[in-house]
This record gives C-alpha cells, structure tokens and sequence, in this order.
C-alpha cells in the first residue's frame, strides 16, 4: 500500500495515516460531482475499517449516553442522495449524533460504492460512536447479482471488490441497544431457545459467507409475519417469525423490542407483532419505482423510539450495475 501511488492530477483532499472530518467533507462533494476516490485511498479506508469491525464482538452491545443521539437507519441499497437527504434532515454523524446503519448499504443502486466508503470513513473517524450491521446484500451471492461487484470492478478494481468482500464478512451480526433493542438486518430463529448469548458466542469469521442454515443466515434473512408460529419465507431462504416467536424472544432475552430492517416498508418503517418487531428502511422511492418513503429511528438517553420519515430527492439518472465515474480519473502515468 505504501508503494501505491496516487494517480497525478488527483484533484481531492490527500489522505494521510488517519482519517478526517475535512476527508470526508471533501469525499462527500466529490461522490455527489461523479468523482472517486483515488485507488490507494479506497484500499486505505477499506483496510482499516476491516481491522475495526473484524475486532467488534458479534453482537455490539451499546448504550446513549446524556447528550447524545443514535439514529437507526435501514437499507440504503446504494442510494447515495437519498442518504445525503437524510444526513440533512436529520443531522451529520458527529460526537454527540451517533448513527447505527442495520446492513444492505450496497447492491441496486447506482451509488453502492459511494455508499460504503462514505460509511466506511466514518467508521474509521468515529468508530466507538458509528456502528455497522452485516446485511444479506454484504455477501458475494448477492453482490454478483444485484450490482456491487460490477459497480466496484467499473468503477475501481477486482482487488478493491475482493477487499470490500473480505471487510463485509468481518462486520458485525447485531447491535444491542440499552439491553432493551437487538438491532439486526433480517431477524429471529426458527429455534426459540436461541439467546443473546448464543449470538455473542457465535464465531462469524469461521464463515465468511451466510450460506443457506445457521444463526447467521437467519439474522440476515428472515422476516416477520402476522400469523402465530414460524412459516416458510417467500425468498427461498430462512423462514418467516410470527408474534409469539418475537415476543418469546423478547421475553427470554429481556428485550423491549427488535428493531430489523431488510423489507421495503410503505412509510419506511412499520410496528408490529404488538410493538415488538420493528422494521426500519431508508431507501425512498426504491430502485426508482416503489412509491415507499424511507425512515429512520431516533433514540435518546430515554430509550424511546421516535420514528422520522424522509421522501427521495433527485439523482443523476444513471442506470444501476453498469455505472460509470461521470468524471473520468486522470489515466495513472
Ligand atoms: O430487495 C433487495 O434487494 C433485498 N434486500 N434484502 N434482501 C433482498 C433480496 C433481493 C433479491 C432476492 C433476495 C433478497
Ligand atoms: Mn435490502
Ligand atoms: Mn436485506
């Protein structure tokens, strides 16, 4: 990495041995004039952030201290100006506004990598106040299908897809909130004696892919349903829970509630199984053609749940998986 050079005539703000506010101020105006980042650069953050989250327990346990707000956001789906809408709505990350993302911040949008280094770079700023959850779309399954590995391979590398693989398998399953809210992307178990513990416990870099069994393919994948008991899922992976699992769950884990994202939601977010699973999205308007609105949760040192709703903005109209740079990099000498 030391050898690597910037490209000449690389026009952003240089990236020394840590990262900044003024990189990521800069980062930010590029991704939203259709620049990148130079190559070395998104190697730089991708490492580090692997170091950071592949050292996170499986379950980050975290609690909002006075002063403080965490904000829960849902998939993103790389929907770069959607998010930028929600960071103006709601706030930057800083010290005193912490933010959770609950997975699938890649794939169908046009701006995954935009997405995933912006986050990323956070990650790296403030990593004890801006947490991460693995989604199902941070797998190599998905992202062959639904557009992250062509978007990076058009975009950067091979290498530099094989790198954002390898950070992918090392973030997080689930984030405990105040011992009262698991967050995670997909949801609960078609076994009911499964504990908080067990999810602790659970070794998530023996594998680094979901696979088609097993905790962590069920806390990527599966789904409410209205109906008591489990039912089979509609995406031919997992299963389906129902409100006596949910509040079972809660009840031998002392839970409040848990707090999911992975399904489109028409108010981008919904309350259900008697106000025990919650799922949270924040990709308006997705893939330009569900009329949903995109939502995220804001928790305070109370604890309680304030549910904001936010619209989708304008995008420049470039079509997902075969996304270009629209500012071609200087070619490297
Ligand atoms: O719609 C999506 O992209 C999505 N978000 N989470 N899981 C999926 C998905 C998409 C296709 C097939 C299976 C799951
Ligand atoms: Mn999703
Ligand atoms: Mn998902």
């Amino acid at each position: 990495l030391d050898s690597m050079v910037v490209e000449d005539g690389y026009d952003g703000v240089k990236l020394g041995s840590e990262m900044t506010q003024e990189f990521i101020d800069d980062m930010i105006e590029r991704f939203k004039n259709g620049k990148l980042l130079a190559k070395k650069y998104v190697y730089q953050i991708i490492i580090a952030v692997k170091k950071i989250v592949y050292d996170e327990p499986t379950m980050v346990e975290v609690e909002v201290p006075e002063g403080v707000e965490l904000t829960v956001c849902g998939d993103t789906h790389g929907q770069y100006f959607d998010l930028m809408e929600l960071f103006r709505r709601n706030g930057v990350p800083s010290d005193k506004h912490w933010y959770l993302f609950n997975g699938d911040f890649v794939d169908r949008g046009s701006w995954s990598t935009e997405i995933a280094l912006l986050l990323y770079a956070y990650k790296w700023l403030r990593p004890n106040n801006f947490f991460l959850n693995r989604g199902n779309h941070e797998t190599d399954d998905m992202n062959k299908v639904y557009g992250f590995e062509g978007e990076c391979k058009a975009k950067y590398n091979d290498r530099i897809f094989r790198l954002f693989s390898e950070s992918f398998s090392a973030l997080a399953l689930a984030t405990l909130i105040g011992s009262k809210y698991l967050v995670l992307h997909g949801g609960l178990f078609s076994d009911d004696k499964v504990t908080l513990d067990d999810i602790r416990k659970l070794n998530r870099h023996s594998q680094r892919q979901p696979g088609q069994s097993g905790l962590m393919m069920e806390m990527l994948w599966t789904d409410p349903q209205d109906e008591p008991g489990r039912g089979p899922s509609k995406r031919g992976v997992g299963m389906q829970f129902g409100p006596d699992v949910t509040k079972r769950f809660c009840e031998n884990n002392g839970l409040e509630a848990v707090i999911r994202s992975h399904e489109v939601r028409m108010d981008g977010y919904e309350v259900q199984h008697d106000g025990k699973c919650i799922t949270v999205f924040s990709a308006p308007r997705y893939c330009d053609s569900t009329e949903n609105r995109g939502a995220y949760i804001n928790i305070g040192p109370d604890y309680k749940l304030r549910y904001e709703q936010f619209d989708a903005v304008p995008h420049p109209n470039i079509r997902p998986m075969a996304s270009l740079p629209l500012i071609p990099l200087p070619s490297a000498t």
